[in-house]
This record gives structure tokens, C-alpha cells and sequence, in this order.
């Protein structure tokens, strides 16, 4: 079938708007309506050509809602007409990684995924003929793609997917950071480095736990206004400090904060936010997404000294089992949605969504296939 989508044909080079083939789902596999697909700032970083795992030319997009149109062979747990949110990190219930009880990060399709095609070694999708890469196995740009069971929540379909594909990444991320990752306490201090869309929803995640003093951190200061909507009660911009960032939190605390998180994929950030975590038992978690080459480095004494660093991808969410309850707390305002919409636009102008990202201007752009 025919699909219109946003090609990514070489790194550094905007997205093109094109009619893509899309070829039916094989064995295992689900073909899925796109309804609405946020843009992140991960699918920017792909896109600069900075991604070690990136592959041209692919269709972009992890962050989407949408329906199920038709199943391969196999498929069981999704039907045409289920509303579904795809999963870049899978679920699969049977692997090592999923039955461990200790992590979301199942391994099912993870080799695949990171080639850019699915299960069996192929794409689905072409153009004039040649093949195009899947991307972190959603590619929600387009506006039909192919997405494997294992990587399909269900979702109440009458929740509104121009808010819960935000759900499919972004604010996932950082309430499952706060909460499954972090474990953040009741009272507990928190310093959350960069206030985009992951970062803002960890303040939210933060507030959720009842977190005490919420330190909310960014160079663009306009970002700040949502910050406190969200629940941060104080606000530092580096820039007015010469003093290292990490010496001003731990000055303005006594010894630090119980829980920082970065939400930039800044390497000195992440240094400046393991320092400025509480002497003992302080804990910083790395959430940003870093370029190729880069590396992290502090003093061990940071770390004997009882600091410890943590990462973690998708919130540590296991998207199957939990997302489906995410959006019912979406439906029942446990989890606000719609602050994180900043502007919406059509497939055509998703570029402006680039541009405002690294405007500064946006939160999340949300792209809709269907006016
Ligand atoms: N680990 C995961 O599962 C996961 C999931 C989603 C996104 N990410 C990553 O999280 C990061 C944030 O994503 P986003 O969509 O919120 O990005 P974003 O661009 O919307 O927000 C980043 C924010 O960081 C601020 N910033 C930049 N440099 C700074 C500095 N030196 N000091 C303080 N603030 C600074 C920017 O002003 C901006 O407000 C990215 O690296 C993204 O790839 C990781
Ligand atoms: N491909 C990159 C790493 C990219 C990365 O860290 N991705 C995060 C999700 S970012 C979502 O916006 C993640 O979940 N990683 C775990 C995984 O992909 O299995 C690289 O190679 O460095
Ligand atoms: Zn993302
Ligand atoms: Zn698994």
C-alpha cells in the first residue's frame, strides 16, 4: 500500500514528504493507522548523523498512537480497530530480560531494531523501488508502518492519541524514571537538568512522590513558567553563575540532593549532576542520549564518597504490562498530557517541528496524519 511519510534521506538534510510503499505485515507483525506522532529530541539526534546505531534513509518517529489496520500470521493480542501505542523498547514476556523481574529492556527484536529492519532482516517500507530503514522498530512518520506484536501496547481507544503518543516516549520516560528507576521518596530533594519534554516530566513524576524541594535547571530560562506549573519550586539558570553548577546546588542544599536527573545527553552535564548528588547516598540518573564517542568521567571519590549513577531507557516502563495504565491515569488527570503539547502540525510542515525544537520554543510538537 501507498503511505505518506517523512523520509529522512541523509543525515543533516530535512525530513522529505513522500509516498512511501508500505508492504503487508509478515508473521508476527502488525501494520498500524499513525494517528498522531510527537517529535523527540531523539529523533533529532538520529537525524544529525550522531547516532551510532543511525541508518539512512529511514523513516524517523518512536513516539505514536494509533489503530491496528491488519495482523500477520500469528498475531494474537492486537485485532483491526485496536487503538495501540508502538514500543521501542518491546515486551515480549518469555525473554531472559522480561522474566528477570529486574528490567524493561527486552531483548526480543532488540538486534533488529537496531539494524533498521524487522524480525526477519527485511523492511517493509521502500521508495521508487529501494528499500528504507525502520527506525527504533515504530517508525511513527509514516503515516502506515509495520511495527512487531511484541512492540504494541493496547490503549483505551477512547483516549485521545494527540495526547497519550506522548506516552509512546517523552513523559514515560521521565515519571518511570522518578518511580522505577530512582524511587523517589516522600520529602526527598530532586535536581532535574533540562527542562524539555523528558525533564518536565520528571518534575512531574517528582511531585507524584511528593518530592520536597524540586530544582529545575536550564540554560533557556523561558522553559522555567512550566517548570513551576509542574511543581518545581526553584529555578537555576547556569548562566548566571560562574561557579561550576554543581557547587551552586550543593551550596543551596547543604550536601546535595537525594536525586538528580539529566535530560539534555550532555556528558558535562551529567558529571556536574552525579557531583551535586547528596554525600552518602545521593543518586543521579542519566537519561539524555549522548553523541557517538562521548564519554562520562567524574573522580572515583564521587563515587567511594557513596554517589551512585544510574541510567535508564523508557523509564524502565515495561510497555505492554504498564502502559495501558499510564493512559487510563492520562483519562483520569493523574498524568497531564496536554501542557507537554506546545503546537501541532500537519506531516508536511514536521520540519517547523524540528526548528522550534532547537528554537527552544517547543516542548513537543505532536504531527497529525488526519485534521
Ligand atoms: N533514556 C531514554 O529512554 C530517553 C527517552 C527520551 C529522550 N531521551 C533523551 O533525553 C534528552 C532530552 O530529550 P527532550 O526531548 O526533552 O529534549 P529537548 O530538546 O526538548 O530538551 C532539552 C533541554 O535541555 C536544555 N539544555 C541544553 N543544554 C543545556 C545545558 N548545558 N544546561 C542546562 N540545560 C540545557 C535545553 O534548553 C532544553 O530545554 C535527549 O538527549 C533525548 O535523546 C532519552
Ligand atoms: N542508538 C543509540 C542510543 C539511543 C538510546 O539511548 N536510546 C534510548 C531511547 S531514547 C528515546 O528517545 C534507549 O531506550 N536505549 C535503549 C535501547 O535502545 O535498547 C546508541 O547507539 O548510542
Ligand atoms: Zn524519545
Ligand atoms: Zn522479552
Amino acid at each position: 500500500m501507498k503511505s505518506r511519510a517523512a523520509v529522512a534521506f541523509k543525515p543533516g538534510q530535512p525530513l522529505e514528504i513522500v509516498e512511501i510503499d508500505v508492504a503487508p505485515p509478515q508473521t508476527g507483525e502488525v501494520l498500524v493507522k499513525i494517528l498522531n506522532t510527537g517529535v523527540c529530541h531523539t529523533d533529532a539526534f538520529t537525524l544529525s548523523g550522531q547516532d551510532p546505531e543511525g541508518l539512512f534513509p529511514v523513516v524517523l518517529g518512536h513516539e505514536g498512537a494509533g489503530i491496528v489496520m491488519e495482523v500477520g500470521e500469528g498475531v494474537s493480542s492486537v485485532k483491526p480497530g485496536d487503538h495501540v501505542i508502538p514500543l521501542y523498547t518491546a515486551e515480549c514476556g518469555k525473554c531472559e530480560f522480561c522474566t528477570s523481574g529486574k528490567t524493561n529492556l527486552c531483548i526480543a527484536v532488540r538486534a533488529t531494531q537496531g539494524k533498521g529492519v524487522m524480525p526477519d532482516g527485511t523492511s517493509r517500507f521502500s521508495y521508487k523501488g529501494q528499500p528504507l530503514y525502520h527506525y527504533m522498530g515504530c517508525s511513527t512518520f509514516s503515516e502506515y508502518t509495520v511495527v512487531a506484536e511484541v512492540s504494541l501496547a493496547k490503549v483505551n481507544p477512547k483516549s485521545n492519541p494527540e495526547h497519550v503518543c506522548l506516552l509512546g516516549c517523552g513523559v514515560t520516560t521521565g515519571i518511570g524514571a522518578v518511580h522505577n528507576t530512582a524511587k523517589v521518596q516522600e520529602g526527598d530533594s530532586v535536581a532535574v537538568f533540562g527542562l524539555g519534554g523528558i525533564g518536565l516530566a520528571v518534575i512531574q513524576g517528582a511531585r507524584q512522590a511528593k518530592a520536597g524541594r524540586i530544582f529545575a535547571i536550564d540554560t533557556n530560562p523561558d522553559k522555567f513558567e512550566l517548570a513551576k506549573a509542574f511543581g518545581a519550586t526553584d529555578f537555576i539558570n547556569p548562566k548566571d553563575y560562574e561557579a561550576p553548577i554543581q557547587q551552586v546546588i550543593i551550596e543551596m542544599t547543604g550536601w546535595g540532593v537525594d536525586h538528580s536527573f539529566e535530560c539534555i545527553g550532555n556528558v558535562e552535564v551529567m558529571r556536574a549532576a552525579l557531583e551535586c548528588a547528596h554525600r552518602g547516598w545521593g543518586q543521579s540518573v542519566v537519561i539524555g542520549v549522548a553523541g557517538a564517542g562521548k564519554e562520562i568521567s567524574t573522580r572515583p571519590f564521587q563515587l567511594v564518597t557513596g554517589r551512585t549513577w544510574k541510567g535508564t531507557a523508557f523509564g524502565g516502563v515495561k510497555g505492554r504490562t504498564q502502559l495501558p495504565g499510564m493512559v487510563e491515569d492520562a483519562m483520569a488527570g493523574k498524568i497531564e498530557l496536554a501542557p507537554f503539547v506546545t503546537h501541532t502540525m500537519p506531516l508536511e510542515d514536521i520540519n517547523t517541528a524540528f526548528d522550534l525544537m532547537h528554537e527552544g520554543k517547543s516542548i513537543r510538537s505532536v504531527i497529525h496524519y488526519t485534521p
